[in-house]
């Protein structure tokens, strides 16, 4: 079982590394760590549980968070219309995005940043993504509002990018260009 001891954070060099590309079909291995990470979130969103094992509440987890360089995200989340979305997926790739932009008024977190940076992080409205799913079979996904935010979020961790990197130093809360909102 994933516990917080397992998620690595901010300095550790994981974070700051490309992950690799999976092979497919997926060895029992990968679709293990696959596993375990989504029962992560699901855990850390059950109060009882998350409380029992001391687990920080995620709605997305990526690979390089638990210190396995490989190219594979989970993501667990209602979105604002409060319908369930759950995903286990190997090698997403953004294969073409709006131009107009989205951010969480909110700002972001992050499981690996035991740390509040305050600002808007400037995303891609609405993406198209083409993965592979838990059994190793292509997927493609458009996706919009806070979907697309976690994907992101969570595709950039398998880039070794933070969410605070694309925060405005000078301005955090300027409002980023030809942005929507997403509550
Ligand atoms: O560290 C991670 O990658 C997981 C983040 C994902 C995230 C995606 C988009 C915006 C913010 C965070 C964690 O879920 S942070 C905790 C959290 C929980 C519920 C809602 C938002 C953030
Ligand atoms: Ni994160």
């Amino acid at each position: 079982m994933i516990t917080m001891e397992d998620i690595v954070r901010e300095g550790h060099p994981a974070l700051r590394e490309p992950a690799s590309e999976v092979p497919l079909p997926p060895s029992a291995e990968d679709n293990d760590t696959l596993k375990q990470m989504l029962d992560y979130l699901q855990n850390s969103q059950d109060p009882e549980l998350a409380e029992k094992y001391g687990l920080r509440p995620g709605i997305g987890l990526a690979a390089p968070q638990i210190n396995v360089k490989k190219r594979m995200i989970a993501i667990h989340t209602m979105d604002e219309q409060g319908k369930q979305h759950t995903y286990a997926l190997y090698n997403p790739k953004i294969i073409s995005h709006s131009v107009e932009k989205s951010y969480l008024t909110s700002g972001e977190g992050c499981l690996s940043v035991d740390r509040s940076v305050p600002g808007f992080v400037p995303r891609n409205a609405r993406i198209r993504v083409k993965a592979a799913d838990i059994d190793g079979n292509p997927v493609e996904l458009r996706l919009k509002g806070l979907l697309s935010i976690v994907f992101q979020h969570e595709i950039d961790h398998l880039n070794g990018v933070m969410f605070y990197d694309h925060i405005n130093e000078e301005e955090p809360f300027a409002q980023p260009e030809q942005a929507t909102p997403v509550e």
